[in-house]
This record gives C-alpha cells, sequence and structure tokens, in this order.
C-alpha cells in the first residue's frame, strides 16, 4: 500500500524586476530577484487521485508573486518572501506551509563624475543575497538569509600543516599559501511569530547582510589562517556576536586549489617556495568545508 510521505509543488525561476522612484530626487532604486514558491498542505489527493480541486495552479503561483511585488516592499526580501508566503497560507485554508526562496541579484550604482548616477546600475559580481523562508500555519515565520556566490582570495596569510600525515598522504605542509574560495553562508533567525514580527525587525536583515559580508571580508583578509575550518569557524563566532537575534550560522566554502608550478626543467628557472609566481589554478577537485555553529 502506497501513500505519499511529502508533497510540495510551486513555480521556481520566477524573475521580477521592481523599479522605486523618488518623484522628489528623481533617483530611481532596482531590485532584481529569482523566486521560487513551493507550497504544501492538504494536497495528497491530487497526486493519488487526480484531484485538481486542490491545486493552486503554479501559473496563480507567479500571477501571484507579480501581484504582491506591486503592492508591497520587495526590499528587504526577507519582508517580501513573508508577506508572500504568509498570502498563501491565509488565502487557501488547505494550505499550510510556503516556501519561499528568493535570490536577489546586484545592480549597483553608477558613480558618474563622482557622483552617484539617478537610475544607472552595474553587475558588480556574481555574489547574491539569499533568503528562504518557511511561512508555517500555526507555528510563525522561519527565516534563513545569507549570500552566495562571493568569489575572494588571498595571496599570502594562509597556512595548512600538522594534518594527519600517513600512507595516504602527500600534500606537503605550507606555511604560506594562496587561499580562494566561494563563499555561501547564512544566518538563521529566530522564529517570527508572524509578518508583524518581521516588520517590527525589519532593520535588522540590512543590517546584518552588511555585517557579516563585513565580518567575512574582515577575516578573510586579516587573519593569518590556519585552516579554512578554523577561519570560517570565527566567521560564524563574530556573526552570532554581532546579532542576538541570529540563532545558528552556517558556513560552506569550497577550497579552490592554486597548483605550483615546478619551472626548474627551463634553465633552471625558479618558481617553487618563496619564488612561486606562476601558479595553476585548478577547477577540480576542490576541497568543500562546511560547518553550523550555534550559540
Ligand atoms: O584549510 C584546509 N583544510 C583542509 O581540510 C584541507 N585539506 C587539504 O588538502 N587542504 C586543506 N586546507
Amino acid at each position: 500500500m502506497a501513500k505519499v510521505a511529502a508533497a510540495r509543488y510551486g513555480k521556481d525561476n520566477i524573475r521580477l524586476y521592481k523599479v522605486e522612484k523618488d518623484e522628489a530626487t528623481k533617483t530611481h532604486t532596482v531590485y532584481e530577484m529569482t523566486v521560487r514558491v513551493l507550497l504544501e498542505g492538504d494536497i495528497q489527493t491530487s497526486y493519488t487521485q487526480a484531484d485538481n480541486s486542490v491545486v493552486v495552479a503554479t501559473d496563480s503561483m507567479k500571477n501571484t508573486t507579480y501581484i504582491m511585488a506591486k503592492k508591497n516592499p520587495v526590499h528587504p526580501p526577507e519582508l517580501f518572501a513573508s508577506i508572500l508566503g504568509t498570502h498563501f497560507i491565509e488565502k487557501y485554508k488547505h494550505i499550510h506551509t510556503a516556501h519561499i526562496d528568493i535570490i536577489q541579484h546586484r545592480w549597483t550604482r553608477m558613480t558618474i563624475d563622482g557622483k552617484p548616477h539617478p537610475h544607472s546600475f552595474y553587475r558588480d559580481g556574481e555574489e547574491k543575497r539569499l533568503v528562504q523562508a518557511q511561512i508555517i500555519e500555526g507555528k510563525g515565520i522561519e527565516i534563513r538569509s545569507g549570500i552566495s556566490d562571493l568569489l575572494v582570495l588571498k595571496s599570502t596569510g594562509s597556512a595548512f600543516h600538522h594534518f594527519v600525515r600517513d600512507e595516504f598522504t602527500t600534500l606537503p605542509e605550507v606555511w604560506d599559501r594562496i587561499l580562494s574560495t566561494s563563499v555561501d553562508a547564512g544566518w538563521k533567525w529566530s522564529t517570527f511569530s508572524g509578518v508583524d514580527a518581521v516588520k517590527r525587525d525589519v532593520a535588522l536583515f540590512d543590517a546584518t547582510w552588511v555585517k557579516a559580508r563585513e565580518i567575512t571580508f574582515k577575516l578573510f583578509a586579516l587573519e593569518e589562517s590556519p585552516s579554512v575550518q578554523n577561519t570560517m569557524y570565527k566567521m560564524c563566532e563574530q556573526i552570532l556576536a554581532a546579532q542576538p537575534a541570529v540563532e545558528a550560522v552556517d558556513y560552506s566554502l569550497p577550497n579552490k586549489h592554486y597548483f605550483e608550478i615546478d619551472l626548474s626543467w627551463h634553465g633552471g628557472l625558479k618558481n617553487t617556495g618563496k619564488d612561486a609566481e606562476v601558479y595553476a589554478p585548478q577547477s577540480d577537485p576542490n576541497g568543500l568545508i562546511k560547518c553550523t555553529v550555534t550559540r
């Protein structure tokens, strides 16, 4: 006897752009995002009995996302996700949880002749701001905010030694290496009771995103890193210390290796150890180091 153990469905890759126009200053602010809406509830019969009477069409979810974006602020994305998800669980009695994921893409204001331009922007990197929200009937709103695809590199100030050495080990210990990673980080907020609670704390979302980026950059740049593990743990610690409403911080960091190239075969050219200047960046395999840190 088969039964549906878990089911959710919705619209993915809803692309959305919104412009806010300040008529007084003639300044525009733009937001571009990719939204995923997945709904859960009493929908099993749509799978087991072809009962579409319980199905809110994914096309309607896309329409709703645009309408909610027109009627509400889309920034900060934590607030928009909460408003959108709450709409679905309040509008449809048989829907009990909405999962709203938002990827916010960067549009950074241009500076022209030393002045911020009122309506021109550029993409200054592939870094994204993330929100993953679950709006759960009777429980509240759970939000993980985050950063992804923030590519960083330091050309010194990183070491890796005293790791396990055995018959499987070839990696030499190093006291000076290149460290590069693409930062994926998240911070999970204490559960909010509802949209009003999210609105009360609305200023925290941008401030914490700014702080988390700042902590990531500062520790990465300033610390003499003994390992990816230890450096990411310190980042988590500092974000937890900076924001009491955050319960847990997670990082996922690929270790993007840069290999030294021995060029001594070419007339004794010195290019290893302290003489290393030309390296071979590796696309794979890469290390992948993850952690979640709580209080
Ligand atoms: O910071 C590091 N952590 C590791 O676990 C590891 N493993 C490895 O080969 N290089 C590194 N670097």
